[in-house]
């Protein structure tokens, strides 16, 4: 994350760190989020190689144990079948990982709200990225987990001449495009944003510019989440009268 500041620690819950094993050691490579006890939700560009994986939960300084951290192995990938991992404006940039065991929920650890199928957000609406990722442009990684403010960028805009034109696609959203912005690290983390008072996880944080993260008219460019669910969640029938 470029700008921003550091988060109060587990303010994100859902968000997760998702490390590869190298020798003995594991390293971060990508964010992610929490949907259900057993399952992440994460880039497909960041698990689109064969790696040993597991998953942090209720981190907050990657590189320090601090007590809360809940460290998972991943049984299983799922990629997108439609990935293209040579075309990362084609979209389909999302996965799931499967966990070997099911996560603890609790005041670290909480499964992040998923929006309702379809759901566009208006311009500005207000959102956050969270991440460990470059805190420049070619930068080191965080230790601490981000936050930086990042409003939506209707697709009328962010499609437009001279910001990212036909890159962006329907099926991504995008957010910033000012000082702030996501950068490498930040991947596959959750775009945050308040929607009638609560946070929802609409984006799944996918690319930058190559010629900088925080390039200016190129906002950070996320998976738009509400385009890949097929049903909006149950909601509880009136009991009365049926
Ligand atoms: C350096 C920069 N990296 C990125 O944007 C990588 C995703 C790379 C996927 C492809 N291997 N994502 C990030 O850095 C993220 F943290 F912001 F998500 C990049 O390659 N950006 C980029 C590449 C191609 C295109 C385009 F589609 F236009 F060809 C647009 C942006």
């Amino acid at each position: 994350v470029v700008g921003g500041e550091v988060a109060r620690p587990n303010s994100w819950p859902w968000q997760i760190s998702l490390q590869y094993k190298s020798g003995s050691s594991f390293y971060h490579t990508c964010g992610g989020t929490l949907i259900r006890r057993g399952w992440v939700m994460t880039a497909a560009h960041c698990v689109d190689r064969s790696r040993t994986w597991r998953v942090v939960l209720g981190d907050h300084n990657i590189n320090s144990h601090e007590g809360r951290e809940q460290y998972m192995s991943v049984s299983r990938v799922y990629l997108h079948p439609n990935w293209n991992s040579n075309n990362v404006a084609g979209g389909w940039d999302i996965a799931l990982l499967r966990l070997s065991s099911d996560a603890t929920l609790n005041n670290y650890v909480q499964l992040g709200a998923l929006p309702p199928s379809g759901q566009v957000l208006p311009h500005n609406n207000p959102c956050y990225i969270s991440g460990w990722g470059r805190t420049q442009t070619g930068g080191q990684l965080s230790a601490q987990l981000k936050q930086a403010y990042l409003p939506v960028v209707d697709h009328k805009t962010c499609s437009s001449y001279g910001w990212w034109g036909s890159t962006v696609k329907n099926s991504m959203v995008c957010a910033g495009g000012g000082s702030e912005s996501g950068c490498q690290g930040d991947s596959g983390g959750p775009l945050n944003c308040s929607v009638g008072g609560k946070w929802v996880v609409h984006g799944v944080t996918s690319f930058v510019s190559s010629s900088g993260c925080n390039a200016y008219r190129k906002p950070t460019v996320f998976t738009r989440v509400s385009a890949y669910i097929i049903f909006t969640s149950w909601r509880l029938s009136p009991l009365i009268g049926f």
